[in-house]
């Protein structure tokens, strides 16, 4: 398999190279060149197949030329080993439509764990025995930076750089990125910044050629593909167990930066029956606006009680723009310089009649989010987070007819956000045993203005250059 950039001018890679790569050299997403399409008989065969042999089907196209399938399945059975849960992702009934998929069993309670336990293995092998050595740099709005440190915490080869805007994210989302006290480690805090702020950081240092070639940049947002790919799974995983490829299945996913819901159309496109892809926000609603109305232009990012969503750029729509305009390099390359250049985009009748055919979207205000929390407690017993719980409100009111299940991608654990949860529901959901202690651990993160020059001389004096 070989991957082309959104943007059309960069080389073509391999799943190695593109891994590595993060964000293309011409400023470009990468995509594979085409998509494998799964029959009804293989997307059949999935059926009763556990988390890790799923995995290995899915993903084996893409790792084509790089991974064997013995090295695929010695990878994932060390990623969902770390899993607390023996179902790896569960699902969980709510009502007679409706079902959560439960993501967040991984070491840092997201469903960052799926993509990033298997990318940082993926890192060590793709570097160990290499002189390669990269550097991280990354963007959070608290659930990336937790589980990339956790991935690549202690790794040879690797300095990792997190960005984070300072005061915007969860107390415990702070401390799993700040309590990992690791040599090859470093915790930014963007002073007076928002996540948008720190991703337009990332990717000014990516485009600067000088300093991303002396440092060998790399990336753990899902700006880098593998990260999506590992996200296609769960799709499958879910949807067979509800039916398909007989029966088609719709899913609701919390969205910021369009990551998550893009690995569903990619299964989508792999053949998977998706009956429609619910696009849900939080008042930082530019997907929304993108969708329903074709009117990508960039709000002020409002601070929430779902902070990983509030996000108002949203890199990954990048990659459904060139799929859906017929994956003409050129032309995206000149609308997303007009977005750049303007901070505002009109979706072309191309995108948004492609878009319109599996997507829905709906903005999710803040009582409608606490209504959602509570409507899960009451009825069915089940305490969500606010991300979550804006999915399931989207779900709910999305209309689609009764034979069909939607599933919410439950993103999160609640007690990530117990302050939110408590407020909705009166429950106080407590931290897993495992980091327990985390209220009482010794933080270490630098706080910087978030300029270029600030930045990119922390790292300068931090990195190696390679
Ligand atoms: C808990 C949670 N839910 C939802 C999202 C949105 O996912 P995406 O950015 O892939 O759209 C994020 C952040 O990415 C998140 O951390
Ligand atoms: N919500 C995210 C924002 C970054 O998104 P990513 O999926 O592109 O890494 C976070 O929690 O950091």
């Amino acid at each position: 398999m070989r991957y082309t950039s959104t943007r059309g001018s960069a080389p073509t890679l391999d799943f190695r190279d593109v891994t590595l790569a993060g964000l293309a050299k011409d400023g470009g997403l990468y995509l594979p060149e085409s998509w494998p399409r799964f029959s009804t008989e293989q997307i059949a065969a999935l059926r009763g197949l556990s988390y890790v042999d799923t995995a290995v089907a899915v993903m084996l196209p893409f790792v084509e030329g790089t991974l064997s399938e013995a090295d695929l399945r010695d990878l994932c059975t060390q990623a969902y080993g770390r899993f607390a849960h023996a179902a790896v992702v569960p699902l969980v009934q709510l009502d007679p439509q409706n079902w959560l998929l439960e993501l967040f069993h991984g070491p840092t309670l997201a469903f960052k764990d799926v993509a990033l336990q298997l990318l940082g293995l993926l890192f060590e092998r793709f570097l160990t025995g290499s002189s390669q050595q990269v550097t991280v740099i990354g963007a959070t709005s608290g659930d990336t930076g937790s589980a990339a440190i956790d991935a690549l915490a202690g790794r040879a080869g690797v300095d990792v750089f997190m960005l984070h805007p300072k005061g915007r994210v969860s107390e415990v989302q702070r401390r799993q990125m700040t309590t990992v006290i690791a040599p090859n480690i470093h915790n930014i805090a963007l002073e007076d910044a928002s996540f948008d702020d720190a991703q337009a950081l990332v990717k000014a240092m990516f485009n600067d050629e000088a300093f991303s070639s002396k440092f060998a940049l790399s990336a753990v947002n899902s700006i880098n593909w593998a990260r999506l790919m590992a996200q296609v799974v769960y799709y499958f995983y879910a949807a067979v167990r509800l039916g398909a490829p007989e029966r088609p299945v719709a899913f609701s996913v919390p969205t910021g930066n369009f990551g998550d819901v893009f690995a569903g159309y990619v299964a989508a496109k792999m053949g998977l029956p998706v009956a429609k892809l619910i696009v849900a926000t939080n008042v930082n609603d530019i997907l929304h606006r993108a969708l329903s109305a074709g009117d990508y232009s960039q709000g002020i990012v409002v601070p929430t009680p779902s902070p990983s969503m509030d996000i108002q750029v949203s890199s990954n729509f990048e990659r459904l723009l060139f799929d859906l305009g017929g994956r003409d390099g050129a032309a995206l390359a000149e609308q997303m310089r007009g977005f750049e250049a303007t901070k505002a985009m009109r979706l072309t009748n191309a995108q948004r009649e492609g878009a319109a055919a599996l997507f829905g979207s709906d903005r999710v205000d803040l009582d409608d989010m606490a209504l959602a929390m509570r409507w899960a407690y009451e009825a069915s017993a089940q305490v969500i987070d606010p991300h979550t719980a804006i999915g399931l409100a989207a779900a709910r009111r999305a209309g689609l007819p009764v034979d069909v299940p939607v599933v919410t991608l439950a993103t999160a654990h609640p007690a990530k956000f117990g302050d939110a949860v408590e407020r909705a529901t009166g429950q106080r959901p407590a931290l897993p045993a495992r980091i327990g202690d985390l209220l009482d651990r010794e933080e270490r993160y630098a706080s910087l203005p978030g300029t270029f020059e600030a930045v990119t001389a922390y790292i300068a004096d931090r990195a190696s250059a390679r």
